[in-house]
């Protein structure tokens, strides 16, 4: 049987308590950086619940949407809209909530697959994991998009899913998780109450645009528009696409950051920031280039965001909701990455860039990554998703913690997801969407890559 979902409930969630219209806040260049593409982040984060659907909807639905509006309260901004500004002529956008303003939950069955299946970490059918993320209504008036839409997937007596689509201009990851790990405690409270939701930091005029960015990116929109046109992307509807999450365990980690300090001494190279997700990007950028067979002259890039808040000048609150994320982009011939000492120089370049951050603008860093991206071929360029310390297995709504936690959208993207392990503490989980054979490949490399260091 082909798998589906069968929509069952669709509703409507504003804050709650009633919440008057607030002011709407123009959006800062660090959350107009992702407005050209409007970037959907989609989080699925499963869990076992062994109950039939009627069990879901008697007893469970009622305290989510409770606890979901009682959250809202606080993250307002969710329930509004993403909006062009009075002052669209400046090209400016803002996030508004009004009055009423609410937030889409779609409730649904799924049939045909096996929710052990769907959840697991071997290859997988991505057509499948896409019917499991909720489709945004474009809002009627022209140029408004809603900041985020909420799915739960039932799978009768084995699990369910929530998935989280959240657009990029709203906030990044460590608001999304502030957000979603709001949520989940209020709703594992006995009696919830406002007071026990923690609330964000919203106040988006904090962010101080130094270096005109947001000017140049109005400047620069026509372009980077065209290079994301030229660039492709995987289609969803590819039906040999896959989607496989590989584990690094505490071990293999502390093996490649002894190989990398241990080459950077013989070579008498300063040893720069070896961290986990140093050694784990260097090593999935590795077993990819190499799954991937490109000639050896031609350039790959690897790209992240860095959490900003603690780098601002003075730093930005923990809890600030929005985003604040700086970028690095690294390069290497495909020749040096595939070469025998990939593993170790891919790692020190990595390193050496976040290393390089300190003390910078974010706004200058900024200027100088948009540059370089949009000299490239991002076909050859490898992205980052999530963090393993955005705490993903802690998020628990009163019915354990997830069995899996995915990022669907990284196809869109070509990037890796990272998450912290389910199993292990210092371990960390990698989610990749590939074409089967060249997941396939990526495989072998990852695992026997592991047997030789
Ligand atoms: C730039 C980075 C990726 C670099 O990560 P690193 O782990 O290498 O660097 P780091 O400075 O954070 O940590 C370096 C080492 O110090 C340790 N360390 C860090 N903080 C510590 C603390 N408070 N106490 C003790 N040790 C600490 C870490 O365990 C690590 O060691 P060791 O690791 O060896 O044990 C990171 O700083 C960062 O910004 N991460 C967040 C990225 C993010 O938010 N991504 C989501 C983007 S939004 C997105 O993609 C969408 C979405 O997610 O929704």
């Amino acid at each position: 049987m082909a798998a589906a979902v069968r929509v069952l409930h669709e509703s409507q969630i504003s804050p709650s308590p009633w919440l008057p219209s607030q002011p709407p806040q123009p959006l800062s260049f660090l959350d107009a950086i992702w407005l050209p593409n409007s970037v959907l982040v989609e989080r699925l984060f499963f869990y076992d619940f062994p109950h039939p659907v009627s069990h879901f909807i008697d007893h469970k639905l009622p305290i989510l949407i409770k606890t979901l509006s009682l959250t809202l309260h606080h993250f307002y901004p969710l329930a509004g809209s993403i909006r062009p500004s009075a002052d669209f002529d400046d090209g400016q956008f803002e996030i508004a909530y009004e009055e009423g303003d609410s937030v889409t939950l779609t409730i649904a069955e799924f049939t045909g697959e096996d929710f052990h299946n769907i959840s697991g970490y071997h290859p997988r059918n991505f057509e499948n994991l896409r019917l499991l993320v909720p489709k945004p209504k474009k809002s009627s008036s022209c140029g408004q998009f809603p900041p985020i839409s909420i799915q739960i997937t039932l799978f009768q007596n084995q699990g369910l899913c929530i998935c989280f689509a959240i657009n990029h201009v709203a906030c990044d990851g460590s608001g999304t998780m502030g957000f979603i790990r709001s949520w989940a405690t209020a709703c594992r409270s006995t009696e919830p109450t406002l007071h026990e939701i923690s609330r964000p930091f919203l106040d988006r005029s904090i962010i101080i645009d130094t270096h005109g960015i947001q000017r140049k990116m109005f400047q620069h929109k026509r372009v980077f528009e065209e290079y994301l046109k030229k660039q492709d992307t995987l289609p969803v509807s590819d039906p040999s696409l896959v989607s496989a999450t590989f584990t690094l365990c505490k071990d293999h980690i502390t093996q490649l950051k002894e190989r990398v300090q241990a080459k950077g001494e013989e070579e008498g190279k300063p040893l720069f920031h070896i961290s986990t997700f140093v050694v784990t990007c260097a090593y999935v950028w590795r077993c990819l280039v190499k799954a991937r067979a490109y000639d050896g002259d031609s350039q790959q890039y690897f790209v992240c965001v860095v959490d900003w808040r603690s780098r601002m000048r003075p730093p930005l609150p923990r809890n600030y909701f929005g985003n604040c994320l700086g970028g690095l982009m690294v390069e290497l011939s495909t020749k040096e990455l595939v070469g025998k000492n990939g593993n170790e120089l891919a790692a020190m370049e990595i390193g050496k860039s976040i290393d390089g951050l300190r003390g910078r603008d974010v706004g200058e860093v900024l200027t100088t990554a948009f540059g370089r991206l949009l000299e490239n071929e991002r076909r050859k360029s490898l992205s980052v998703a999530g963090s393993p310390k955005l705490m993903v297995y802690e998020v628990d709504f009163g019915w354990g913690r997830p069995a899996k936690v995915e990022i669907s959208s990284i196809n869109e993207t070509r990037a890796i997801s990272l998450a912290e392990s389910r199993e292990e503490e210092g371990g960390v989980e990698i989610g990749l969407v590939l074409p089967e054979e060249e997941m396939n490949r990526f495989g072998k490399n990852f695992t026997c890559g592991l047997v030789d260091i």
